[in-house]
């Protein structure tokens, strides 16, 4: 690493938000441009930098900094530019001077010390004297903690962040519980604490270090689907991440479940530990889903007979017996659930329910779980439908910008009956959410497809509810949709029920392509790159989704990604690139945001009108870069074909390249064509409804390359991992319960 030191003579760029700076220095040799992130703006500072020299195509040599110090100037003459550089409240350039010419090199200590001392000098009263003394402390604080973060190894990144977080208090609250950190920083996680609080000297049996490593596997395991985790399984996750006994974790478990940090609670025999959100989430979901479907609406299946002939005379659908069972069902009941695999007329029930309550004179809400699920209901209904984030009316506190929501028990949803579709992808802390601003007597409609892959958030809320046999459920079984010559409908079916698909008919749209092992991810590409355009006119990166069950391996998303990246847009002169982890991202690439980000702003420049500006980007949408600008350190990516969001370099971990996406991120969306490769897997991973997701994500073709033994293997494997989750056990305890009480309530 080198090292330089001088004085910042300007600062050309400063983000705020995220420190990163551009900047000119001086030092005894030359001037040269530094870049890098500092905790605050340094103009006039005094600083030693580490880091290289490098050369910028476009603006010559910089010096990268990944460290720096920031020092007090010794000689005379710099001592006056620091005074004067506009950094210290209360002086000038003149005031500098003076200041420096009556104390000389003692300038910082009287200004420290002896602020009263300042008024020796004429035009600097009381008041000033003070703002003065005060202003500098600030500004030695704000070195002290950068040095101190520094010094245990915090990028300077991750300073800025912490600094921010708690100001003048940093160095006292990281000394006291590191891990504090990594429940008020975004990005430190318990590792990273761990290291800092072991370069402190924190003991490995702190409590706050047990405690924080508690928590630390619970979240871990929550992220994997679970809302709480079997005892055993936590005491030996925590004992093997911390290296400590049994005992002492045992103990801390004890003490956090005494203060309420988590609940301990036991379950069909079990004994489980929840974190304290996923508790209150399953507990309040259980009570208000009773609550709502113990409400008597005071009409019957004969009051409904007329409106379901007005509809079935205007839309000119015979409905079947099922498809009139679940609307009339979804009338009479406060809480419905509606499932079906592709093609069993789940939408034309929404419509047909939506109808039948307008002609009632009552108002629905219709919302579904993403913004591209909210997007296909309300292209496929003609009704406005809204992600069930914006109709909660999300928003950010000021202070913690946590997320939060307007509509709740205070201010609960004005409406008559809310259908929710994609039901399979509500998480337990979303449904609760919800159903906290659904007020008794507004009717529930849940409506999606079971055999999907369970939510990406803790829960098993869709399948809970229909397992637990309290809330009335229509399954739908016959398909509708039988276009000529189309398999894909029929073949997510069979593979539902087990039954290999029927693949490579002539004219058909499901093809299986047998290949060795070693030339699937070659046949994939050019498959992507040159057949399927050539022969069916389809624009690869707009048509054409490639699946992998998989992350790693030769036909995991990330390998697929490179090879296909390289193929369709490689490389080029006038592309500009930025690397970033694992990818590079260049100009035309086809990405991916990876979680969901409700304050991204975007903005859509129509050709002609006003632009249009709004809030959030979301998991699972896919864009294409645009554009990098270097300078500003930022990435151009719109979505949609028209939105535009701006991504600052230090925030491209929301971004993946997406010429390859997971099955599981392509849950609730729809791609004219997939093509997934069939290789062997973990049994855990390829499973029948990972499968099953994946087919029916394809409108026109699907196009499957690998072994067909790895198929039928992924067919026949209907062990779903289990999910921890409690929420069918609270409903059949709490019906079981109100039984007793009142017979025949729940009939
Ligand atoms: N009773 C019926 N008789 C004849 N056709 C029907 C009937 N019900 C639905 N259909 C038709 O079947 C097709 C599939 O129905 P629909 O779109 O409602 O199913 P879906 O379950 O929502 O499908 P997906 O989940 O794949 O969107 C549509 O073209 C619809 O018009």
């Amino acid at each position: 690493m080198e090292t330089l030191k001088g004085m910042i003579v300007e600062t050309i760029f400063r983000n705020d938000e995220n420190g990163y700076t551009v900047a000119v220095m001086e030092t005894e040799d030359e001037v040269i441009t530094v870049t890098g992130t500092f905790g605050t703006d340094i103009a006039g500072e005094t600083i030693i930098i580490y880091g290289k020299k490098v050369k910028h195509p476009k603006y010559g040599e910089q010096f990268q900094t990944e460290m720096y110090e920031t020092v007090l100037p010794s000689n005379i003459d710099q001592i006056e530019n620091y005074l004067g550089s506009g950094l210290i409240k209360g002086i000038g350039k003149s005031t500098a001077k003076k200041i420096v010419e009556l104390f000389k090199e003692d300038s910082f200590d009287i200004i420290q010390n002896k602020p009263e001392r300042l008024m020796e000098i004429e035009g600097i009263g009381d008041k000033k004297a003070n703002m003065i003394s005060k202003s500098f402390s600030e500004h030695a604080d704000i070195r002290e903690i950068m040095m101190f973060l520094q010094n245990h190894d915090i990028s300077t990144g991750y300073s800025v962040k912490i600094y921010k977080k708690y100001e003048k208090n940093t160095i006292k609250v990281i000394t006291e519980n590191p891990y504090k950190l990594s429940e008020d920083i975004y990005g430190i996680g318990f590792k990273l604490a761990d290291k800092i609080a072991s370069s402190i000297g924190i003991e490995k049996k702190s409590p706050y270090r047990i405690s924080s490593g508690i928590r630390y596997a619970l979240i871990e395991y929550s992220l994997r689907g679970h809302t709480y985790m079997p005892y055993d399984f936590l005491v030996n996750a925590t004992v093997s991440l911390l290296g400590i006994d049994r005992e002492s974790v045992e103990d801390e478990l004890r003490n956090m479940a005494f203060t309420e940090k988590i609940h301990i609670e036991t379950i069909n025999n079990e004994r489980a530990v929840y974190y304290i959100p996923y508790h209150t989430a399953e507990v309040n979901v259980c009570k208000d889903l009773i609550n709502l479907a113990s409400v008597d609406f005071n009409i019957t299946e004969t009051d409904i007979i007329p409106y379901l002939k007005n509809v079935e005379s205007a839309t000119s659908i015979n409905l079947s017996d099922k498809q009139n069972e679940a609307i009339v069902q979804s009338i009479i009941n406060g809480v419905t659930v509606i499932t079906g695999g592709p093609g069993t007329g789940k939408t034309t029930i929404i419509l047909s329910i939506i109808e039948i309550f307008e002609s009632m004179h009552k108002t629905v809400f219709l919302c579904a779980p993403t913004g591209r699920a909210a997007k296909r209901i309300t292209e496929s209904t003609g009704r406005d439908a809204k992600t069930i984030h914006r109709m909660l009316e999300y928003t950010y506190g000021e202070v913690d910008s946590n997320l939060s929501f307007n509509k709740d028990e205070n201010s609960p949803l004005d409406c008559d009956a809310i259908i929710i579709d994609e039901m399979s992808m509500v998480d337990i802390l979303l449904m609760n959410n919800l159903l906290k601003a659904v007020k008794k007597g507004t009717r529930l409609v849940l409506v999606g497809d079971v055999d999907q892959l369970p939510s990406v958030g803790a829960g098993n809320v869709l399948s809970d509810i229909i397992n637990s046999d309290t809330i009335k459920t229509i399954r739908l079984d016959t398909i509708f949709r039988q276009s000529a010559g189309s398999m894909i409908v029929q073949n997510a079916h069979r593979i539902n029920k087990g039954e290999m698909p029927v693949y490579n008919k002539q004219d058909a749209d499901f093809f299986f392509m047998r290949e060795d092992a070693d030339d699937i991810v070659d046949i994939i590409v050019d498959l992507y790159v040159n057949r399927l355009p050539l022969r069916y006119a389809y624009n690869p990166v707009k048509d054409i989704q490639v699946l992998s069950p998989m992350k790693k391996g030769e036909a995991g998303v990330i390998e697929l990604n490179l090879k296909l990246q390289a193929a369709i847009n490689p490389p080029a002169k006038h592309k500009k690139e930025k690397f970033f982890g694992k990818y590079i991202f260049r100009v035309g690439d086809k990405v991916m945001q990876i979680k969901n980000n409700y304050q991204a702003q975007w903005t859509i420049e129509p050709k002609q009108g006003n632009i249009v500006t709004g809030e959030g980007v979301y998991n699972g949408d896919i864009g294409f870069i645009t554009f990098i600008d270097e300078t500003e350190q930022e990435i151009y990516v719109t979505f949609d074909e028209e939105k535009e969001v701006i991504y600052p370099f230090n925030q491209l971990d929301e971004l993946i390249l997406a010429y390859a996406t997971t099955v599981h991120k392509s849950q609730g969306s729809e791609f004219p064509v997939i093509i997934m490769p069939i290789v062997w897997g973990p049994p855990m991973l390829l499973t029948r409804n990972l499968f099953y997701t994946a087919i029916t994500r394809a409108k026109n073709l699907v196009v499957l390359v690998g072994i067909e033994k790895f198929m039928q293997d992924m067919i026949s494997n209907n062990k779903i991992d289990r999910r921890y989750s409690a929420l069918n056990y609270r409903l059949e305890s709490l019906v079981a319960n109100y039984r007793m009480l009142s017979e025949g309530l729940f009939e």
